[in-house]
């Protein structure tokens, strides 16, 4: 992981009061202190050069141009800078492709298939197995390779060409590495608005290459093994690309789509986990207070029983505690929409900025979850640390827009339920296996939350990873 390291992204924000929508394109966070700005609460109208904006973390205004006036937004120039490495797929499709995307996949994410939940058991086995015999491991990249196996996993099942017998876990496989590039590369586009051109050289198209070229590899190998008098393939197994063939056997679409889940299922999750274990060591009362609940259901030890998918989804504690964590680290921070239309947001217009605010056709819309999910206004006035036990007996049920992880309306995450579990189940089974999770002598984090080294890439992860020193309960 490259991308863009900042002290924290809160500090880029008050520093430039952000400017994540300027570039009329995805998580576009420019830093330039040339802005003209006029300021009304959470909610700033930007000008640069000849170019407008509008940057808001109002629930109200985002709720609008997600939900309430969602034809009056589409994604802007997203389609544009994702296109060379992504193509056309969920994530980059607007209006009617993407309706069509949506309805095709959304029945597969429904479909919560034991066998994708046994997969994430083997490769959380694995993740396990690779922690050295000292227990002194950065997690990050661990996490990383876990959820890029689950969601290939996803996708293709078993079938996949070139992954070694010990999956890719084992090592860094030559498309995980490209993966990594090609996003980097998108974020710098996104970041380029209408100059996305620049980024596009020699290394980005080599990158783009590797990657299409492992898709095509496992697509091909699907569209061999189709066989349509069958709803499962011939070997018993059906798995997303198996579902998109019955729609359509175009090579380059089945491509795109699987490349869209990829890219949308990947860093999220693994992002969310690295954070998650940083805040849990850094709050042992936290810790222990989970461990404690773990410990009551499921047992810990060498000898506790793998949790089954039913005990995982009721760990009450468990659940707020990740809640928590996508507060204070939403894995896509920063987001924009553009607009389709002339129209106006709820707020932020007038002399006080509460009347209605202007947004002309074409301009661009940010808004940085990141910062609102810290708004004392709406999370109290601790709203920068870290405490799960704010969401306790639903005393944040009135939050509503202002709480967005995963994004509402019409364009609410497919994989969320997935994803919750994936994370979940992981937690779980590294504190049954493991009697201490610490902090090593030569990489503490200590700073305050929010004040550490961060990474914005299309997500954000953590600039000094997550290196922790771990105990195995004897045997
Ligand atoms: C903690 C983990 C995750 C978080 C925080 C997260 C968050 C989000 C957010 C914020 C969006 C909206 C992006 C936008 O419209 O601009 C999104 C969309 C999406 N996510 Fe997730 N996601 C996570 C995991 C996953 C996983 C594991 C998958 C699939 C395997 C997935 C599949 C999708 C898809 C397909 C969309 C596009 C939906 C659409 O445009 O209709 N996500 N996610």
């Amino acid at each position: 992981m490259s991308g863009e390291s900042m002290n924290n992204l809160q500090q880029s924000m008050d520093a430039n009061h952000s400017s994540f929508g300027m570039q009329n394109g995805l998580w576009g966070l420019t830093c330039s202190s040339k802005l003209s700005m006029s300021q009304s609460g959470n909610t700033f109208e930007q000008k640069l050069l000849f170019a407008r904006g509008i940057d808001t973390i109002e629930p109200q205004n985002i709720e609008a141009i997600l939900s309430s006036q969602f034809s009056d937004f589409d994604l802007g120039l997203r389609p544009v800078h994702f296109d060379p490495l992504m193509g056309s797929g969920i994530f980059t499709q607007d209006g009617e492709q993407w309706q069509h995307s949506r309805e095709l996949l959304r029945p597969q994410f429904m479909s919560n298939r034991m066998e994708n939940f046994e997969q994430v058991k083997s490769a959380v086995d694995a993740l396990i197995d690779c922690v050295p015999e000292d227990g002194v491991v950065d997690l990050q990249p661990l996490f990383f390779r876990l959820t890029f196996e689950t969601t290939l996993f996803l996708l293709f099942g078993k079938h996949l060409p070139s992954l070694k017998s010990e999956g890719i876990t084992g090592r860094e496989s030559e498309f995980a590495d490209a993966f990594n590039r090609g996003q980097d590369y998108l974020a710098q586009r996104g970041r380029l608005g209408d100059f996305h051109w620049v980024i596009g050289g020699k290394d980005f198209r080599r990158v783009c290459k590797i990657c299409h070229d492992f898709v095509d590899g496992a697509v091909q190998k699907a569209l061999g093994r189709y066989d349509p008098s069958k709803s499962t393939d011939s070997t018993g197994s059906y798995t997303f690309v198996d579902a998109i063939i019955e729609k359509t056997r175009n090579p380059k679409v089945l491509r795109d789509q699987c490349l869209n889940i990829l890219l949308a299922g990947r860093d999220t999750t693994a992002c969310c986990l690295t954070w998650t274990l940083r805040l849990l060591v850094q709050h042992p009362e936290v810790l222990s207070k989970l461990r404690r609940e773990i410990e009551n259901s499921v047992g810990v030890g060498s000898e506790a029983s793998d949790p089954v998918l039913s005990q995982v989804k009721k760990l009450p504690y468990l659940s707020i505690v990740i809640k928590e964590v996508l507060r204070l680290y939403p894995s896509v921070p920063v987001n924009s929409r553009a607009a389709t239309k002339t129209t106006t947001l709820p707020t932020g217009g007038g002399p006080d900025g509460t009347a209605p605010i202007l947004v002309r056709k074409g301009e661009a819309v940010g808004y940085c979850v990141y910062a609102m999910h810290r708004r004392k206004d709406l999370f109290g006035s601790d709203a920068d640390y870290f405490r799960p036990e704010r969401w306790e007996n639903d005393a944040l049920k009135d939050v509503g827009w202002g709480y967005l992880p995963f994004n509402r309306g019409p364009r609410v995450c497919l994989g969320q339920q997935f994803a919750e579990l994936e994370a979940a189940y992981t937690v779980v089974r590294l504190l049954q296996k493991f009697e201490t999770i610490e902090m090593t002598e030569d990489k503490p984090f200590n700073m305050p939350v929010g004040q550490e080294k961060q990474v914005l890439t299309l997500v954000v992860s953590s600039g000094d990873g997550c290196w922790v020193k771990m105990k195995k309960f004897d045997v």
